[in-house]
């Protein structure tokens, strides 16, 4: 079984590690047996389960259902959980929505922002419930973006992004996601902070990756994103089976032949 344990002592050996988003149970028994370390139920659910063009239309209980479906059925990954859009701006909602996402089966909330959340990553650590901090390009806010843009670029921004990394971290943040921002500056959070940063357009140097499940099928709506790779068709990958895919990606992060350069943006 995967703890946060497990992962700060993986970051210690310097041992990489994955993360694969899950919605269903038969996914989920799969990744069991690929022995997939940490699962995220994503709000990425949003656009690849119902079809909606964003995240922001997921709701705390369409969270809770599809968190609940992996719990009952992989008992080797960590659960990571996303709060969904707009469900943790006042402290008391955070907390009540938190709770939903814990009692359904997370074992860690992931919210998305910077050194804003450091009142409630510090509340929410105090009542027991471990936070994971989603820096760089953090989808809920995608209408401030104006598109999925990579994030972190320029000197300014970059030192932003670290500022609002270590303050989480301070205050008692135990995971970071890296989305889409600069390896560099993705390698220079990593080698800062004490705890684990999983990346996703990130680079290689961060202390694991993470997909979203249908990407690194191949099931792609529009436009492959650079960070994705399809492990389905990958000839290592004899069967083409998707535990085979899921093996395969375990077995590319733990090696270092996932991500690679073309993956990444600089
Ligand atoms: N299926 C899926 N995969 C994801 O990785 C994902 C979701 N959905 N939904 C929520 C967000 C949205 N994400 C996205 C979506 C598109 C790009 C994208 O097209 N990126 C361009 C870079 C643009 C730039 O250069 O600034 C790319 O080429 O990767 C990135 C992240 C990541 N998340
Ligand atoms: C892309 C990952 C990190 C995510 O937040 C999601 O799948 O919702
Ligand atoms: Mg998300």
């Amino acid at each position: 079984m995967t703890t946060l344990s497990t992962l700060n002592k993986f970051k210690k050996d310097g041992t990489k590690f994955t993360c694969l988003t899950c919605y269903d149970a038969m996914f989920a028994r799969m990744m069991d047996k690929a022995q997939i370390d940490t699962i995220l139920i994503g709000d990425s659910l949003g656009m690849v389960v119902q079809g909606h063009d964003s995240t922001l239309p997921v709701s705390v209980d369409d969270m809770a259902y599809h968190t609940a479906n992996i719990a009952r059925s992989n008992k080797h990954a960590l659960i990571l959980s996303d709060l969904p859009f707009m469900s943790y701006v006042t402290l008391p909602e955070a907390v009540t929505n938190s709770r939903k996402l814990m009692q359904a089966g997370a074992h860690v909330i992931k919210i998305e922002g910077g050194s804003e959340l450091c009142e409630l990553v510090t509340t929410l650590a105090q009542a027991g419930t471990p936070t994971c901090v989603h820096l760089g390009l953090t989808p809920q806010s995608v209408n401030v973006f104006g598109g999925y843009k990579i994030q972190g670029r320029g000197d300014e921004a970059a030192d932003k992004l670290l500022a609002d990394a270590k303050a989480v971290v301070a205050a008692g943040a135990a995971l970071l996601v890296l989305e889409c921002v600069p390896a560099e500056l993705a390698k220079a959070v990593t080698q800062a902070v004490a705890v684990p940063v999983i990346g996703i357009g990130a680079g290689a140097d961060t202390d694991g990756q993470v997909l979203v499940m249908h990407d690194m099928l191949g099931m792609v709506h529009g436009r492959v994103p650079r960070f994705v790779h399809d492990f389905l068709t990958d000839e290592r990958n004899s069967e083409h089976s998707i535990e085979g895919a899921f093996a395969l990606y375990q077995q590319a992060v733990r090696d270092g032949s996932f991500p690679t350069e073309q993956h990444q943006f600089s």
